[in-house]
């Protein structure tokens, strides 16, 4: 067992409120996701949430760590794994499942030996990963790029015309509570999740890549009435309670990677905030 993992404790609004900067960063912000031969994660108390990434130039073997109390990591969780680097594979109990860029794969709970390799070294895979607890083994499914569910949103005027793939929902696998997705601003847009919204049933995690060199997102969070804003670098991400708005405006166009989980499996149910009562 490898001890290479962070808690974060969940906070209320009135804690966030009075937060600094630094507080603020400390507690939401996850600024190394994507390290070289190892797996460093993030344990959110939010739906214990976990976030970590992995660029295999070596193999990589799945550990569990401390906080689980496991004998192995999906003893009691399910996993999604979205690759945004070269070719890659996962290979799970001897099968192996081969992801190319943009590629995803679900693990179901029970799994017990992962490991995670490039085609090659110098263009590694890079696997971003999220794992929520799981009630219930669902079956092992790779989504490829024809599989996913996309949805055009937003428009050019209003700088927030995106597209968003649905990789990990009910309606293309089965799952317990763990929803994930890529969403991609078109040229010259910048906004995203504009106008927000929260969904007190689910917690929220975005992941910010293809920020161009030099330039950031600001991403915004709190109550609607009450917002913060913590600026992000490319392949970092950031926690949402469910009782916060996660949006977005970059100084260029970008993608992100959205993972979600708690009380419910309905993509939709989401309560939208007025964009002129934002405050
Ligand atoms: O661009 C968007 O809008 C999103 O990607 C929204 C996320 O999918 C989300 O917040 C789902 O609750
Ligand atoms: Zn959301």
């Amino acid at each position: 067992m490898i001890n290479n993992s962070q808690v974060r404790y969940a906070t209320s609004p009135r804690e966030v409120k009075q937060m600094d900067t630094k507080a603020l960063r400390d507690e939401f912000l996850v600024e190394d996701v994507m390290t070289v031969n190892t797996i460093k994660w993030v344990y959110s108390h939010y739906d214990r949430f976990m976030v970590a990434g992995v660029v295999p130039k070596n193999e990589v073997t799945l550990e569990t760590v401390d906080e689980l109390k496991s004998e192995f990591f999906l003893e009691r969780r399910e996993l999604g794994i979205i690759n945004i680097g070269g070719k890659g594979a996962v290979n799970v109990d001897g099968t192996v499942y081969e992801l190319e860029n943009k590629e995803a794969l679900y693990l179901g709970q029970g799994n017990k030996i992962v490991v995670f390799s490039s085609a090659h070294a110098n263009t590694p895979a890079k696997f971003y990963l999220n794992s929520t607890p799981a009630h219930k083994a669902f079956p092992n499914k790779k989504i490829g790029i024809e599989d996913v569910e996309v949805v055009e949103l937003g428009a050019n005027e209003t700088a927030n015309a995106r597209t968003l793939r649905k990789y990990i929902v009910n309606s293309v696998v089965d799952v317990c509570q763990l929803q994930m997705g890529m969403t991609s601003l078109k040229t010259g847009n910048v906004w995203n999740t504009m106008p927000a919204h929260v969904h007190d049933r689910r917690m929220e995690v975005y992941f910010y890549i293809e920020v161009p060199e030099g330039q950031s997102v600001c991403h915004f969070m709190g109550q609607p009435n009450e917002t913060r804003h913590i600026w992000m670098q490319n392949e970092q991400a950031v926690i949402s309670p469910p009782w916060s708005i996660h949006s977005g405006a970059g100084t260029s166009n970008y993608t992100f990677i959205w993972g979600m989980a708690g009380e419910n499996l309905d993509y939709s149910d989401m309560d939208m905030a007025n964009i002129s009562e934002l405050r």
